[in-house]
């Protein structure tokens, strides 16, 4: 597998530790600054309270230990997205403990629930975040039943300034973080998109993908009359090929034949492999002619092949050649005549490359 195919493999495979760990990476970038500035309008708030030790104590260990603590919980589980999952219930019923502890102080509250709910549904939508705010009610409740449901509404110009650092910079990153996470989702659809066109054994383009190529290049004929050819080319006895040498001699093969076709066209062309032991190419700007030539190197080509596999294994090629014509209503109909001209040089005796000419 290609490091691109292994990386897409891993994100999309249902449960993939590596990418679980990836996301457990982003959710303790996304903590440590949330806290880290959340804990200033707490403290603000706490500061005018005149709040006792053990208060600043716990606000300090949840700003700053406890990002590192819930880190290494899921780090070290075996379920790491699932063990931040929890984390992020946790995060939610300390934010609605705070809430209750500030007595409801308007600004720093509102602040602290909504960034606690829209890192949530960045995180994993609208359902998630029902369970977080469940937890964060809760909590709250609780907190302020215990201390007698203090509310002190009111936010000062000290509150509000202490507020402003996590009113800009946690927002920012959120959509910074949602917007990478929207260019990554893009370019692996292009890549699976790009991956569902090639042929995993030779690495040329598929038939799916090949068909389009030529269904574009017929449209171009029909309204330009520049000449194009479709090439088929079939191994010979491939079966025995398998049958006395094993599959991956055979699959050797390919890979050798798919290697001397992408060296012996042009960029403009396009070689694909068909299906089984049939490759085929679409040549733009080229006559029979020229095919023929193309095709008198590529079969000598095949012919002179040696394999460290499969020491005295030698190869050889059929190839139908048909140009386009006005005639030709689909791709599978130029595909038919190609395909004509290639069992004709198969039943010629194999080893050589027949042109199929006129309208048939
Ligand atoms: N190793 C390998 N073999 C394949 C693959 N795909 C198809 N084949 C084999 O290719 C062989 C094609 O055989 P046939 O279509 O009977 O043709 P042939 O033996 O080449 O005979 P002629 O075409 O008449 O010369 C079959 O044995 C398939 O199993 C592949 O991906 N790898």
């Amino acid at each position: 597998m290609t490091g691109t195919k292994a990386a897409l493999a891993e994100d999309l495979a249902p449960d993939s530790l590596a990418r679980d760990l990836r996301f457990v990476r982003r959710i303790h970038r996304m903590r440590t600054l949330g806290l880290g500035l959340g804990v200033l309008p707490i403290a603000s708030v706490l500061y005018q309270q005149q709040a006792p030790p053990f208060v600043w104590a716990a606000l300090f260990l949840n700003g700053y230990v406890w990002p590192h603590v819930a880190y290494l919980l899921a780090r070290r589980s075996r379920q790491p997205a699932r063990t931040e999952f929890r984390n992020l219930i946790v995060d939610s019923a300390l934010g609605g403990m705070w809430i209750a502890v500030m007595q409801f102080n308007l600004l720093p509250s509102a602040l602290l629930a909504v960034m606690l709910s829209v890192d949530k549904i960045g995180v994993a939508g609208w359902r998630f975040l029902a369970r977080t705010a469940a937890a964060q009610v809760l909590a709250c409740a609780a907190v302020s039943a215990a201390l007698g449901f203090p509310v002190q509404l009111q936010s000062t110009m000290f509150n509000i300034f202490a507020s402003l650092p996590f009113l800009f910079a946690y927002p920012t990153a959120l959509s910074t973080a949602a917007y990478q996470l929207g260019r990554k989702v893009l370019r692996q659809n292009q890549q699976l998109e790009h991956l569902n066109r090639i042929d995993d054994i030779t690495g040329l383009y598929n038939r799916r993908h090949w068909e389009e190529a030529a269904a574009r290049e017929l449209a171009r004929y029909m309204r330009t009359r520049r000449p194009a050819v479709v090439m088929m080319i079939d191994l010979d006895g491939f079966k025995q090929v398998n049958d006395r040498h094993g599959h991956v001699v055979g699959d050797a093969v390919l890979r050798s034949v798919a290697e001397a076709l992408k060296g012996a066209v042009r960029e403009i062309d396009t070689p694909a492999r068909y299906g089984g032991d049939e490759f085929c190419v679409l040549l733009a700007e080229t006559s029979a002619h020229g095919a023929r030539e193309l095709a008198e190197r590529l079969r000598a080509l095949v012919e002179r092949m040696e394999f460290p596999q499969a020491p005295g294994l030698h190869c050889t090629i059929s190839i139908g050649i048909a140009e386009a014509n006005r005639l030709l209503v689909s791709v599978e109909d130029w595909v038919d005549l190609a395909d004509t001209a290639m069992y004709r040089a198969k039943n010629s005796g194999r080893n050589r490359a027949e042109v199929i000419r006129g309208l048939v």
